[in-house]
Order: structure tokens, then C-alpha cells, then sequence
């Protein structure tokens, strides 16, 4: 097995995006990561369910939504109407994660719950149970090229010990500073979802990026 890989568009060239897109699909990453970002929750504004629409069009990869939004409960339609299979919501961007997450799974897709680098796993745990994905951010939402924090190891040992003991499938994701090094390590420790921004599109080889990240994970 290997460490699936999730490259985020919001490190690939705009202006190219069909091209960016598919050289990573072509490379063998399983999803696609699409960052939003509301300008309140983070200061950053980025990609409407417009795009998501646009790129469904284009791709077969998993479309994997990051919103990074306060009351994601109000967007979540629209991006599941878009396309989207994978919709992840912040647990601290709203009073009902729970109610935001059945919302989710009202649609027939999968539900992520996202915790920031100052969030406990406890706080999630009596959400594990429906999840289909869990997102560790292993950075502070708002910006790609940051540094990974080896302190959200930890935070992947638990949840993949409370996954292996109450019999729970969801995944693990990381986001955040991912490269060869940090992905090896996060893997180690359980997580089963790598997503990678500057690593992969550093303008000189998304494919060997991806082969790289598949390379230091192989059992
Ligand atoms: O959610 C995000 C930022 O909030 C992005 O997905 C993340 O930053 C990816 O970028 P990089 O791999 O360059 O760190
Ligand atoms: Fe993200």
C-alpha cells in the first residue's frame, strides 16, 4: 500500500489549470484538492463551486473540498450540486458539526471533518463514528508553503489507534507542508491521505513529485 495523494490546485498555475490538472491525474493522484477560503475564517479568497463544476468536467480524480469557511453549512449544497465527492468542514467553524456533517452525507458524498492545529482529537471523537475522512491540518489554514508541525503526528497515532479499536474505516488526511520527508512520516503514523500543494507543483516535476511521495510510503 501507499499513501493515497490529494495535490492542491491552489499551488498550480491558474492560468493552466486543465494542463496542471491532468498531469497529475495522469501521474496516478487519486484526488484533487480543492482549497476554499471565505475571507473571514481565513484571510484568503479562493475557488467558488464554479470550479469545482468546471472541473468535473475534466477530471475523474476525487474532488476533494477543503472549505475553509464560517458556517460551512451554507455552501455545502452548492458544492455538492458542483460535483464534489469529498466535502470537509472545519470543527471550528461552526456551532453543529454534527448537523453540517449529516448535511454532507444527505447528498450521497463523503463526509470530512477538519480540525486546525490547535484543536484536540477529542473534541471529534463522538463525530468518528460517520465520517469518512478525517483532515489533520498540519499547518494553520489560510496559505500553502508553509512548514509542516511534527507536533500533528500525535494527533494521527490517536485517531488511527481509535479507528483501529472501535472499528472505524475513515481515513486520515493530512494538509499542510506535506513533502517526501513529512508525508513518510505521517504515514508512519497512520495517515492514509497525503495532500501536497508546493511540493507538487513546484514548476518542475508534478509526476515525479507524485511518484516520489508513492516511493517513501510503499509497504
Ligand atoms: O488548506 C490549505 C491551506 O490552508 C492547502 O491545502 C495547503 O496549504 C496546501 O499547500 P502546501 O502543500 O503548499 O502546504
Ligand atoms: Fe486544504
Amino acid at each position: 500500500m501507499t499513501i493515497k495523494v490529494a495535490p492542491s490546485i491552489l499551488a498550480a498555475d491558474y492560468l493552466n489549470l486543465a494542463h496542471d490538472v491532468a498531469l497529475v491525474e495522469n501521474a496516478g493522484a487519486e484526488l484533487l484538492h480543492i482549497d476554499v477560503m471565505d475571507g473571514s475564517f481565513v484571510p484568503a479568497i479562493a475557488y467558488g463551486p464554479n470550479w469545482v463544476k468546471a472541473l468535473r468536467k475534466v477530471s475523474n480524480m476525487t474532488l476533494d473540498v477543503h472549505l475553509m469557511a464560517v458556517k460551512p453549512e451554507r455552501y455545502i449544497d452548492e458544492f455538492a450540486a458542483a460535483g464534489a465527492d469529498i466535502i470537509g468542514v472545519h470543527y471550528e467553524a461552526t456551532n453543529h458539526i454534527h448537523r453540517a456533517l449529516q448535511q454532507i452525507k444527505g447528498h450521497g458524498i463523503k463526509a470530512e471533518v477538519v480540525i486546525n492545529p490547535g484543536t484536540a482529537v477529542s473534541l471529534i471523537e463522538p463525530v468518528l463514528y460517520m465520517v469518512d475522512q478525517v483532515l489533520v491540518m498540519t499547518v494553520n489554514p489560510g496559505f500553502g508553503g508553509q512548514k509542516f508541525l511534527p507536533e500533528m503526528i500525535e494527533k494521527i497515532a490517536t485517531l488511527n489507534q481509535i479507528k483501529r479499536e472501535k472499528g472505524y474505516d475513515f481515513d486520515i488526511e493530512i494538509d499542510g507542508g506535506a513533502n517526501d520527508e513529512t508525508t513518510k512520516m505521517a504515514y508512519d503514523a497512520g495517515a492514509t491521505v497525503a495532500v501536497a500543494g508546493s511540493y507538487v507543483y513546484d514548476k518542475v516535476d508534478p509526476a515525479a513529485k507524485i511518484a516520489k511521495l508513492k516511493e517513501v510510503t510503499a509497504d
